[in-house]
């Protein structure tokens, strides 16, 4: 398929709201592609070239831009080659290749396809909404159901592979929960209180919700893998958790569960100390405790209801089972109980899970409800400000942004500002901001850095206000920096809170 085709439905998409006529553009696409152009073209669509990073910043490709040509001649499978040959090149001369490749590249394209090329380059396509879409448009265009693609690519971990199997014919309810492949995890919806996490719900599971990070554990014929809430490998940062794992009786395991620090009383330490812990060898001082598994037993269970996976954790994980109490039914006394308990140990929260719910991978539903008494939503950065006074040689107030999925507010899939904050940044985290933010700049006026809107940031607040300077029409009040969601604890862009959530705490 030549790109233009590719650019052409990809504008088609960012300019309407509505999700129909997005997925019918798409599944049009993924219709005339040929199953060996698919991954290379998902990763378009989505800005994320199937070869990861091409390791390019906006300064570079400002500079190498050439006079753009007829267009119309450069294939999918053209772009693809370019993008191997980007991250192929090392060592000497490769800054030649590099720069040689890109104006090869971008001397084919026209503007259209050139300024396309670039956002997705530079990584600065904003199309993490447009996944789901593709998952429906890959259903339209196969004729699938789409709760059957979707599964696909979440038990595979993979959304052009799952496309081109569809297109292939292959039988999607084939693919099934695979030690050794890490799968999305389920996620939790929230609630303002106790009794209103449990509304509804009927038996549940109402677990301590510890301020760690997430752990997924395989074992796969003996050998344990540790991957993050992003399914990044850290196994060699958490051996203490890997060796405890394999002594589990049975065969090959999938578990969900929290890392945390630990003082020598046994009381939760603060967040912080559990990333030292698993960014230094001093991995010791770190615990886990499991609250799910997903294979066991010789079988997959994601389609069991909890209360049989809670069986099956207590036979493989014993004591290393997360705190809390069962509830036959909606007991909002018992389940406050369970939340007092819970903060008196210093965790942060609750979860309320319902016994008869299966573990919906990448879900975040009414299944699972966290309760905590402090507001925090994870927002991404759009720019930082250049610090003044004793911060001056530093980045210091952030511009926060919250997802706007549907372009209520703006541009569909884009960030809306909803306040800024210089708060609650350590010596360290300056630090770290003012090296990181520069990699990921788009413009800088000497005052304020523009930048790819993609660092999220937890944010603790007090409540929202209105506002008319702010285009969603609702500003943060005393908002301070929590954490950043990178690292071990990284959360995608596409996951950041949406507009919604916040004007929800708007008064009255
Ligand atoms: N008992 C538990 N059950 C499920 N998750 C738990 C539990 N204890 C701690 N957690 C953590 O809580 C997270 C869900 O709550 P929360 O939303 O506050 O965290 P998050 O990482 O910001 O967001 P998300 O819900 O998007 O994962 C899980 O991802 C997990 O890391």
């Amino acid at each position: 398929m030549l790109l233009n085709g590719l650019v052409a439905a990809s504008s088609t998409v960012a300019a309407t709201r509505s999700r129909l006529t997005k997925t019918q553009t798409l599944a049009d696409l993924i219709g005339r592609l040929e199953p060996s152009e698919v991954a290379a073209a998902v990763g378009l669509l989505l800005g994320r070239p199937r070869q990861g990073r091409l390791g390019i910043g906006w300064r570079t490709v400002h500079k190498a831009r050439p006079e753009p040509g007829a267009g119309s001649v450069l294939t999918v499978s053209d772009v693809d080659e370019a993008f191997s040959t980007l991250v192929g090149a090392h060592g000497t001369g490769s800054a030649a290749v590099r720069a040689q490749t890109l104006d090869r590249l971008l001397g084919r394209a026209d503007v259209a396809e050139q300024d396309y090329l670039l956002r997705v380059m530079i990584g600065e396509m904003r199309t993490g909404a447009l996944e789901g879409v593709l998952v429906d448009a890959a259903a339209l265009a196969t004729d699938t159901p789409k709760e059957i693609v979707r599964r696909a690519v979440m038990l595979s971990g993979d959304l052009g592979g799952t496309v081109r199997a569809a297109l292939s014919g292959d039988d999607l309810t084939e693919v099934g929960l695979t030690p050794g492949v890490p799968v999305q995890p389920m996620l939790a919806g929230s609630a303002p209180s106790a009794g209103e996490a449990t509304t509804g719900m009927g038996a549940s599971s109402v677990e301590y919700k510890l301020d760690g990070a997430r752990l997924q554990v395989h074992r796969v014929g003996g050998v344990v893998t540790a991957y993050t809430r992003s399914l990044a490998d850290i196994t060699d940062r958490v051996p203490d958790i890997a060796a405890l794992v394999a002594t589990f009786p049975g065969g090959d395991l999938v578990l969900d569960g929290e890392t945390l620090a630990l003082d020598e009383s046994g009381a939760a330490r603060p967040f912080q100390d559990t990333m030292s812990g698993l960014g230094r060898d001093a991995a010791s001082a770190l615990h886990v405790w499991f609250f799910d598994v997903l294979y066991g037993e010789g079988r997959s269970l994601i389609d069991e209801p909890l209360s049989v996976r809670r069986e099956v954790l207590a036979r493989v994980a014993g004591d290393h089972v997360i705190g809390g109490s069962v509830l036959p039914d909606a007991d909002p006394a018992a389940a406050q109980a369970v939340l007092d308990e819970a903060l008196a140990r210093g965790h942060e929260g609750i979860v309320v899970k319902s016994l008869d719910s299966v573990y919906a991978a990448g879900r975040r539903g009414a299944n699972w409800v966290k309760v905590k008494p402090v507001y925090t939503y994870d927002l991404v950065v759009l720019a930082v400000e250049h610090g003044s006074g004793r911060r001056s040689d530093w980045l210091s107030n952030l511009h926060l942004g919250a997802r706007d999925p549907d372009g209520e507010f703006g541009e569909p899939g884009g960030f809306v500002m909803v306040g800024k904050t210089f708060k609650g940044l350590t010596d360290e985290t300056l630090r770290w901001q003012t090296s990181h933010f520069p990699t990921i700049a788009t413009g800088d006026d000497g005052h304020v850095m523009r930048v790819r809107p993609e660092t999220v940031v937890e944010i603790a607040i007090d409540g929202v206000q209105r506002s008319t300077r702010y285009p969603g029409g609702a500003a943060l009040r005393f908002a301070r920096v929590k954490r950043y969601r990178t690292g071990v604890d990284a959360k995608p862009p596409s996951e950041a809170d949406t507009i919604g959530a916040i004007r929800q705490l708007l008064p009255g």
